[in-house]
Parts: structure tokens; sequence; C-alpha cells
């Protein structure tokens, strides 16, 4: 089976990536699977950047094509925050839960049509040989008073999806992958996955 590997410790990243990828033919490696010590620092300012830093690091270390993820939360009543900082938003411990309770918490004096807010992932492409290189996907919402739905991970519970009317947390993997940003940067990357990653 073809491989792909994933410079990522999160384990719904992971199985969004699962979602996607497994329809395609791949077999989706973490950093669990291949290089559990490596901690890459995210000190890039951009979703670009530290997708960038993510890959390059893991396919320098294992010479081959690696794919990472950068993602986040970009609300438009918080001037886009939480932004790049979104996994570390209430601390260091990175816990969905604290994450979603400081969100909620800020935009409680928000009314409905303020609550705007856009999911941003940037994929990166390193390989040992080539120019790392990135793409975007968005996937447009808005944030809820309260927690709905208990799939995804992160702050999917209270991003309610209006063309699917519902919260992201209520969709199954496969329906978040057809509308979610990661889904919508894989698929731009899609048409050259296997030129991009190998066939082997
Ligand atoms: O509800 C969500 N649904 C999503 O689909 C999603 N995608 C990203 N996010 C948030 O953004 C952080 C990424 O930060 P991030 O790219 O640095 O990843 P991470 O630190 O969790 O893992 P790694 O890949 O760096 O190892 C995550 O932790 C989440 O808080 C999401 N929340
Ligand atoms: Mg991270």
């Amino acid at each position: 089976m073809k491989k792909i590997i994933i410079a990522t410790k999160n384990k719904g990243k992971a199985k969004d990536f699962e979602a996607l990828f497994g329809p395609l033919g791949y077999e989706v490696l973490t950093l669990q699977d291949v290089a559990d010590d490596m901690d890459v620092e995210e000190t890039g300012a951009t979703f670009e950047e530290n997708a960038v830093l993510k890959a390059t690091a893991l396919a320098n270390h294992l010479q081959t094509m690696v794919i990472a993820d950068d993602s986040g939360l970009e609300i438009d009543a918080l001037d886009g925050r939480p932004g790049i900082y979104s996994a570390r938003y209430a601390g260091e411990e990175k816990s969905d839960e604290a994450n979603i309770d400081k969100v909620l918490e800020e935009l409680k004096d928000v009314k409905e049509s303020e609550r705007s807010a856009r999911f941003v992932c940037a994929i990166a492409v390193a390989s040992p040989t080539r120019e790392p290189f990135t793409v975007r996907g968005t996937c447009e919402g808005i944030i809820a008073q309260e927690r709905k739905g208990t799939n995804g991970f992160g702050y999917d519970p209270i991003f309610f999806v209006p063309s699917e009317n519902k919260m992201m947390a209520e969709l199954s993997a496969e329906e978040k992958g057809a509308i979610s940003h990661r889904g919508n940067a894989i698929n731009l990357l899609a048409a050259n996955l296997d030129d991009l990653l190998g066939k082997a």
C-alpha cells in the first residue's frame, strides 16, 4: 500500500487525514510511527511558515517526502485570534476544553451576526531534494453559544457550518473531509499526489 507520512502529534488531525487519504489508497503514518521523540518548535509567523518548519524537519530526518499541517481558527470579532496560537490558546497544556471555554467567554457579549469565523489549514510538502511548498484550505462558519456534537477535535463542537446546518462536531469524518479546511487543502494537492509522494 502507498504510504504518506504526516508530521503531526495531533490524533484528531491524524483521523481527519485517514478519512481523506484512505479512499485515495494511502496508509497514513504520523510522528508517533516514525520519530516519536521529535519536537519541532512552531516559531513561524504564519500557518504556512509553521507547516514548512514541521514538514522540513521530518523530511530531513527521514530523508523522504513528508507533509505537515498547521491550522487554526480565525474569529473575526477577536481580530483573527486564536489564529496560529489555536492549539495553546488557553495555555501550554493544549486543552481543547479550556480553549473552547476561553473563546466562549471572550464572545459572551458578541451577537450571532458578529460571530463569523473560519478554520484555516496550511499543508506543506517537503522533501530532501526539492524546495518545500504549501497549499491553503479554509472553511467558513459561525461560533455557536454552546457546545454540540462529539466528533472531530479542537473547536469542532462550537463551529457551526451553515452549508451543513450542523456543528462541525456533528459531522462524520467523511462529511467533515468533504467541506473542511483540511479537505479543501488536500483537494488542491490531490491531482498531483501520486507524483508528489511517489507511487511505492
Ligand atoms: O475544531 C477544530 N477542527 C479542526 O479541524 C482543526 N484544525 C485545527 N484546529 C485547531 O488548531 C490547532 C492546530 O494547531 P497546530 O497546527 O499547531 O497543531 P497541533 O499543535 O495540535 O499538532 P501538530 O500537528 O503541530 O503536532 C488544533 O490543536 C485546534 O485547536 C482545529 N480545531
Ligand atoms: Mg502544533
